[in-house]
């Protein structure tokens, strides 16, 4: 069996991508790479210098001039790396509210993309990698051996989503969004992240609604074994 060696996830918020990305490339000794959370730290840092989110060049040039870095966890606080922004730990900071409500905006430039999209191929070559994302398979790296594409339905990545956020935060938290506005927020992503969301011709699509994240898992490896 000849050894995948860009496994390519991708799928909307909420599908999976990321808690079964980490496990597979764990289970490899493969790179894990999330490309959610490089727009995620941009759309943070441009929040914070209180760059306007519609204004693309702005935040193309951002986007060059920002140091953006994914590394080991180091801290054992439930994260699955430490993302760095400038050299600030932002790992936590950018899963906030105001980063989810933006991240697409500043994700939907081309000025932007073109800039993080080269930043992930570069990483790629290191070689073996799992990288999650949107585009992955179609964009970023068309060649690569494997690509999956995880699905679920709105409600149930919804389920997911405020699920976690309610372990992680807490029932009393004031952060705490309602499940209401959680499907929101991910109704209202899926539609601006259409565009750049597509499966690759060549993805093999997992419906994921009735499986749990070790079926996914199983399919994955057994997809693979086949190749
Ligand atoms: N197949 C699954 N069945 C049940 N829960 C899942 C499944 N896949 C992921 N989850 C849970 O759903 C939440 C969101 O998954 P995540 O991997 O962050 O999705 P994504 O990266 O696609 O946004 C996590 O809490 C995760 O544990
Ligand atoms: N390859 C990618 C990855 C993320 N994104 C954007 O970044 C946002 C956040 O991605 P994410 O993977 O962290 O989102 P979740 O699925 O974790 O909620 C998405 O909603 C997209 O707008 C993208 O445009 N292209």
């Amino acid at each position: 069996m000849e050894q995948a060696e860009r496994i390519a996830i991708d799928g909307p918020a909420g599908a999976g991508k990321s808690t079964v990305g980490e496990r597979l490339a764990r289970c490899l000794g493969y790179l894990y790479i999330d490309t959610g959370a490089m727009y995620r730290a941009l759309t943070w840092l441009a929040l914070q210098r209180g760059l306007d989110p519609h204004d693309g060049e702005a935040l193309g040039r951002l986007a060059r001039e920002a140091s953006i870095v994914i590394g080991y966890p180091h801290i054992d606080d439930g994260r699955q790396y430490t993302v760095t922004v400038n050299g600030e730990d932002v790992t936590w900071a950018i899963r906030s509210p105001e980063v989810t409500r933006t991240v697409s905006l500043v994700s939907s430039h081309p000025e932007v993309r073109r800039v993080l999209i080269e930043a992930q191929r570069a990483l790629a070559r290191a070689g073996r990698v799992v990288m999650v994302g949107r585009d992955i398979g179609a964009v970023v790296l068309p060649d690569a051996e494997l690509k999956i594409y995880l699905t679920a339905s709105l409600e149930e990545r919804g389920r997911r989503r405020y699920a976690e956020l309610l372990e992680r935060l807490g029932r009393d938290h004031p952060a705490l969004p309602s499940f209401e506005e959680v499907l929101a927020d991910i109704r209202r992503r899926d539609e601006i992240d259409r565009d750049n969301m597509q499966p690759a011709p060549d993805a093999i699509v997992i419906e994921t609604d009735h499986l749990s994240v070790a079926q996914v898992l199983e399919r994955i490896c057994h997809i693979r074994g086949k190749r």
